[in-house]
């Protein structure tokens, strides 16, 4: 058997399409254009990647992009300092610091500093509880995405369905467990502690991967017609492709596990894509609620 592709890109661009639309309304009807900073702190890969799709996109969706790339050295002060600056901001409806900050930061102190009327990345204690108490609100995109992904897949709804969560960050792998309970999924949490990875993994009808292990979950740890979301983005070695070219993987191996699940995300392709037109739709999401306006469907 081989599995249905889950195309991340081709729902990412709808929810996009949705999101021009809301702005194209703001900016007529308020004479509102949403804004959208974003701040990267030195050199992650997987950052660096996300930031170059993103303000791309977000001036493609007709909102204004703000950029702030700071060397690896810049102190905490002084990227404090920056989001106050960001949070007096008013053409800035969304702030998102990306993740994972250099280790002479205190990343807590920086997500707290992050007006939660702003936080489009869902962190800060406040949004994080509102999803914990299955309230709406600002959700981390990834964990938004992955969710979206996995509805399509299976049928618009997931009640009941067994889901096992592989990694337990407070990015990607808590969220990602916390929506999908609050979809009524039966839901793992499997980290690094936990025994017989491969068996619990084995046991899930829905199965979505985030370790940032390259290809760490074999063919055999996929039970049959399951789908699988890989949120995984590693950038390996390919030789193939010429000396010192990379390539992106995900978490999941994917040509052993495309033969076993019944739908799967590739990498890339599929939960990336998804993340960026989510934190798009965020973004309108608090332009609106800072400013008590309805929110649009999106
Ligand atoms: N597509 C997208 O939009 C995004 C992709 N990513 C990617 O997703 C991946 C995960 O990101 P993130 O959650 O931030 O990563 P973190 O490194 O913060 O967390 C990894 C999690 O995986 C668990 N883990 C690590 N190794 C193992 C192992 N051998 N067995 C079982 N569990 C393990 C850790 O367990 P423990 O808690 O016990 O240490 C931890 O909970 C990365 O590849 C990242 O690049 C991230 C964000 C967005
Ligand atoms: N505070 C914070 N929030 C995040 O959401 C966050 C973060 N920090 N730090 C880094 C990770 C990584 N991440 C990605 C999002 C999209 C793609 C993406 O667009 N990927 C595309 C393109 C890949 C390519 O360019 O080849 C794809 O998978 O198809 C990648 C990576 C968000 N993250």
């Amino acid at each position: 058997m081989t599995a249905t592709l889950i195309d991340g890109k081709a729902r990412a661009a709808r929810l996009r399409e949705a999101v021009s639309g809301a702005v194209a309304a703001l900016k007529a009807d308020e004479a509102l254009t949403p804004g959208l900073a974003v701040v990267l702190v030195g050199e992650d890969p997987a950052s660096k990647v996300y930031v170059a799709n993103k303000a791309r996109q977000t001036e493609e969706c007709g909102m204004r992009s703000f950029e702030h790339r700071l060397p690896e050295e810049t102190s905490e002060t002084d990227l404090l300092a920056l989001v106050e600056r960001l949070n007096a901001d008013p053409q800035v409806d969304g702030i998102l610091v990306q993740m994972p900050l250099p280790g002479h930061i205190d990343t807590d102190k920086v997500v707290l500093a992050i007006d939660p009327a702003k936080d489009v990345d869902g962190l800060h204690p406040q949004n994080a509880g509102r999803i914990v108490l299955g309230k709406p609100g600002l959700v981390p995109c990834t964990p938004q995405g992955c969710v979206l992904l996995a509805k399509e897949a299976m049928g618009g709804d997931l009640s009941g369905v067994n889901a096992v969560v592989l990694g337990r960050s407070i990015l990607v792998g808590k969220p990602v467990a916390l929506l999908l309970q609050n979809e009524n999924c039966t839901v793992t949490m499997v980290h690094s502690r936990s025994r017989d990875i491969a068996a619990l993994c084995r046991s899930a009808d829905l199965l979505v991967a985030a370790v940032g292990r390259p290809q760490m979950v074999r063919g055999d740890w996929v039970k049959p017609g399951a789908t699988v979301i890989d949120v995984g983005i590693n950038r390996v070695p390919a030789p193939e492709k010429g000396e010192g070219k990379t390539r992106l993987v995900g978490d999941v191996a994917f040509d052993e596990a495309v033969e076993v699940a019944g739908a799967i995300t590739p990498v890339p392709g599929g939960v990336g894509p998804m993340t960026i037109a989510c934190l798009l739709a965020n973004t309108v999401v608090a332009a609106c609620q800072r400013r008590g306006l309805a929110v649009p469907a999106m």
